[in-house]
């Protein structure tokens, strides 16, 4: 399929600070790509590099299947950007703002669209300053797509939100893809990758640690289940604590009383924990079976949480 976009050994440096380290993706015309890391990752500096909004110290760029050395504008005519942090003017109103922003294309979408399309319509006459912050986010949204782009770039389009907010903005792209856009947006929520994306390049400290749709990301775990509880008993539980299912092939982590245990075989290991627990003497609670997700998939690669 057609890339939109391909990326090869991105770099960028600050000082001693590799943001971007050797950077390589692509996206094809059509799907989302979520870039999946923690803060710091170097999500937005990759994606304000092929912006155009920062200079690249190395590394290669295609849009549309031509290598570029800048943001010309012609690709700018066929893209929108909704940055991080998008600061309008407080006090011009929703459709003023709209209207300026359709003032810097060639070609745009019918204003009144938009405002309905975005459900501003409302608050087509209220300055920026008095919007909520869904009512921000869609407005960012809006005047990413008043050039009808081909190609969107979203840097944490739902960072701040509240879920039911989050929820309506992830309806909203969807909404997007499935009008033929191509999305790429940088998250730090697994959901926010889970519920959207086609693909997911995971970054942390500047480079690519992962890449594949959802599916393929947790097949690489080779584990169907996790299966977590917690441990109560009247003796010296913490005596036995770490020995508890040691002479088991269990991938076991304990915090506090709280055991999570990765398994290819949740039947067999449950019986075992039931098993230990009446001749060890101790009470299982809280018991939960999940399947693994992409918090996981970060976890085993890194040994540390998405949000830490
Ligand atoms: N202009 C700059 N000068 C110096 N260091 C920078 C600059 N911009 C980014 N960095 C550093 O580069 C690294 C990557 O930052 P970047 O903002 O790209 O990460 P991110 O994954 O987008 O994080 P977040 O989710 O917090 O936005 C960080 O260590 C950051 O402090």
């Amino acid at each position: 399929m057609e890339s939109i976009i391909e990326v090869k050994n991105l770099k960028k440096y600050y000082k001693s600070i590799k943001a971007v380290d050797g950077v390589s993706f692509d996206v094809k015309k059509g799907e989302i790509v979520a870039i999946l890391g923690p803060n710091g990752a170097g999500k937005t500096t990759t994606l304000e590099i092929i912006e155009g909004l920062r200079k690249k110290d190395a590394g290669e760029i295609y849009y549309f299947g031509k290598k570029i050395e800048n943001v010309d504008s012609n690709i700018k005519e066929r893209i929108g950007i909704q940055l991080q942090d998008t600061n309008f003017f407080p006090n011009l109103k929703v459709l003023e703002t709209l209207k300026a922003f359709s003032g810097l294309y060639k070609n745009s979408l019918d204003v009144n669209k938009i405002l309905k399309d975005f459900n501003l319509e409302e608050k087509k006459n209220s300055k920026v300053s008095k919007l909520s912050g869904g009512q921000l986010q869609r407005l960012a949204l809006a005047t990413a797509v008043i050039n009808d782009p081909v190609l969107l770039f979203l840097d944490e389009p739902t960072t701040g939100l509240d879920p039911q907010a989050r929820r309506s903005t992830w309806e909203k792209i969807s909404d997007l893809r499935n009008l033929g856009k191509t999305i790429i947006l940088t998250t730090h929520y697994m959901e926010e990758a889970e519920f959207l994306a086609d693909r997911i390049y995971i970054f942390d400290q500047g480079r690519v640690i992962a890449q594949g749709t959802l599916k393929e990301l947790i097949h690489s775990l080779k584990m169907d289940s996790i299966i977590t509880f917690e441990i109560n008993s009247n003796g010296n539980f913490d005596e036995i604590k770490e020995e508890l299912f040691k002479d088991s092939n269990f991938q076991v982590t304990i915090k506090e009383n709280f055991y999570t245990i990765e398994t290819k075989d949740v039947e067999s290991t449950l019986v075992r924990i039931f098993e230990d627990a009446k001749i060890k003497k101790f009470d299982i609670s809280n018991i939960v079976i999940r399947k693994p997700n992409l918090e996981d998939v970060f976890l085993h690669l890194t040994g540390k949480s998405l949000r830490d």
